[in-house]
């Protein structure tokens, strides 16, 4: 299953700088191991601010609920999660 998920980062400003850079890098590890791994196909920085649109391929809600959650940022998050159909004009889709 596919969903498309809007996450904003909102990490409070007077977090330790060492527990923020910290949190920061075990966010990337995470994110490019399940990248490679190729549930998480997509992700774009929205310009301007400290948010990004992901496109994640799961088997279904429970597996992305796992992952979301699992996130280093999670609680320094607001999530918004699309779920994907396809769409019936899509020439990829035959
Ligand atoms: O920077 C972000 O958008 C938040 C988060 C998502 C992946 C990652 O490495 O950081």
């Amino acid at each position: 299953m596919l969903f498309h998920v809007r996450m904003d980062v909102e990490i409070p400003h007077d977090l330790d700088p060492d527990i923020r850079a910290e949190t920061v890098a075990r966010e990337k590890a995470y994110s490019q191991e399940l990248q490679r791994s190729g549930k998480w196909p997509h992700i774009w920085r929205i310009v301007g601010e400290y948010s990004n649109f992901s496109i994640f391929d799961v088997a279904d809600n429970d597996e992305l609920h796992a992952i979301l959650s699992g996130l280093p940022l999670f609680p320094y998050m607001n999530i918004k999660v699309t779920p994907l159909a396809t769409h019936p004009s899509d020439i990829a889709a035959g």
